[in-house]
């Protein structure tokens, strides 16, 4: 069948990256084409420039037969072309159907007909298996529910190319399923689709074929995803074999270093305690709102503790606010980094180092810049973030790249004693998870507590020394390495009756 979309030796520079090189291949009506490759190999720039939100530099882009110069986002729509973004574009303050509908609501008199638009939007949100009020607003949704309406909208246009830049990065496991179910009614009626994921295993479910990415050339297009071995995808992708992702190594622990007491608060149904050793890695385990960045938030004093204590080293922590964890060595890396704590128009330089500042370290002016000069340096190699330099402005970083500069903060804390990750390799590519599980054992065999909490369960279950698993606010369980298993974590997370096959 004819492609329906081709993207003939595409290329694009900002300065100082040559964001894509020379780039071709092609999509067939009823395919989804997997898109792979490391944070920064050029995805979105590719989508973007679908898209119509970036001209390329270089080459042809040919949909449905015929060349196109998207001058605009419009352009692209009206060519039948639909991105869903990993930042999604909505009205908060209009309805689902306003949404849909926006720029081509349906009016009676010269007023806008509700009436019309609801039903239209109805009818479509039905035939499409979507089951939203149209007159919901936007700002009442779920990010999941939001993402349907941008289908939605993609569907009620027209869209025979619909993109998906890493839409299940902040999805549940219930609602992925209903996307892959969209996607793969999507798929039956003809459409071409592109999906850019860093989960493998969505892949492999999901598409029919794939294009590699590294450096901003295409490596790679495999026609059939699933005869393409995973080791093959990771080393297509990464340049270099990765034998063990997971490169678990055991370590000598200490005494118990940190120890929650019946810790209370007000989202918890009941007190909660645990203890672990230094040395350890402890993962959390459980399903979106089991409460366990409930607990972290309390042990890091960033919500208030009703009850119970928290003892470092057997010395009680007093932490009533961030401040006071960080300043006895507790650390917290949290789940949403974009919204907690990006400086966007600071320097990679400058938000990689601004915690150690606050501790004023010893020294002149001079030998402080070189020691925070060196310091991003050593982290943009360790972490392989993919910018020009350090003093490169974070917000121009690719999405996965901004996550590392963030962690590589955290990790720069001085007088880490407790290290709290919360879902730390969300968006992040194969090769840097596994620098960062490297650095996860690094840390602990310093002697730290690291505890890791991850909806992946192949991760937890692959970087933990023991796993505690949480349901409904309650830790339901816990898993020492040897007899933790997938099916051992879910009868555990899942609620009473449920099936692992979920
Ligand atoms: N507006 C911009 N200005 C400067 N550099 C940019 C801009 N947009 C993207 N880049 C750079 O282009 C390269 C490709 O970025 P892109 O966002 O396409 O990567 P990606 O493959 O989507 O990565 P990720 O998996 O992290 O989302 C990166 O080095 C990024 O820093």
């Amino acid at each position: 069948m004819m492609a329906a979309l081709q993207f003939d030796n595409i290329s694009k520079v900002f300065p100082g990256v040559k964001a894509l090189n020379g780039v071709s291949f092609e999509a067939r009506p009823g395919q989804v084409m997997g898109l792979l490759g490391e944070n920064g190999a050029g995805k979105s720039t590719l989508l973007k420039i679908l898209g119509g939100q970036y001209k390329p530099d270089g080459g042809r882009l040919v949909v449905d037969g015929q060349e196109r110069h998207f001058g605009s986002a419009g352009d692209a729509i009206a060519a039948g072309v639909a991105i869903i973004h990993q930042e999604l574009q909505y009205v908060a303050e209009l309805t689902v159907a306003e949404n849909v509908l926006l720029g081509r609501l349906p009016t009676r008199f010269g007023l806008v007909d509700h009436k019309a638009a609801r039903q239209m939007v109805a009818a479509q949100l039905a035939n499409i298996g979507v089951d939203l009020d149209p007159a919901a607003r936007l700002s009442d949704l779920s990010i999941a529910q939001r993402q349907m309406v941008e289908i939605c909208k993609a569907v009620m246009q027209d869209a025979k190319v619909i993109a998906f830049d890493e839409p299940t990065s902040s999805l549940s496991h219930r609602e992925t399923e209903i996307l892959f179910r969209l996607v793969k009614r999507l798929r039956s009626e003809g459409r071409t689709l592109i999906y850019i994921s860093h989960r493998l295993e969505e892949l492999y479910e999901l598409c029919d074929a794939c294009t590699i990415f590294r450096d901003g050339r295409k490596i790679v297009t495999h026609d059939v995803m699933a005869d393409v071995p995973r080791d093959r995808l990771i080393s297509d992708m990464v340049g270099r074999e990765v034998k063990d992702i997971y490169d678990y190594r055991s370590r000598q622990q200490g005494p118990v270093r940190l120890e929650a007491r019946g810790l209370r608060s007000d989202r918890l149904p009941e007190p909660l305690s645990f203890a672990m050793r230094g040395g350890e890695v402890l993962g959390f385990f459980g399903l979106v709102g089991a409460g366990r960045s409930e607990l972290m938030r309390l042990l890091y004093g960033a919500d208030p503790r009703r009850g119970g204590e928290v003892l470092l080293d057997g010395q009680p922590v007093r932490a009533s606010a961030p401040a006071d964890a960080i300043a006895a060595g507790i650390v917290l890396c949290p789940e949403d980094r974009k919204e907690q704590g990006i400086l966007a128009h600071s320097s990679v330089a400058e938000n990689i180092n601004i915690s150690c500042r606050r501790h004023g370290l010893a020294g002149g002016v001079f030998l402080r810049h070189a020691q925070e000069a060196q310091r991003a340096d050593d982290f943009i190699k360790k972490l392989r973030i993919k910018t020009p330099n350090r003093e490169q402005e974070i917000r121009l970083l690719s999405g996965g790249n901004q996550q590392k500069v963030i962690l590589a903060r955290w990790l720069a804390e001085p007088g880490l004693k407790v290290l709290i990750l919360d879902e730390p390799t969300r968006g992040i590519d194969v090769g840097a998870k596994n620098e960062i599980y490297k650095i996860i054992h690094d840390v602990a065999a310093s002697g730290c507590c690291v505890i890791v909490i991850s909806s992946e369960l192949p991760e937890v279950l692959g970087i933990s020394d023991r796993l505690i698993v949480m349901r409904d606010g309650r830790i339901s369980g816990e898993l020492d390495r040897a007899s933790a298993s997938e099916t051992a974590a879910l009868a555990l997370a899942l609620p009473d009756g449920a099936t692992a096959a979920h």
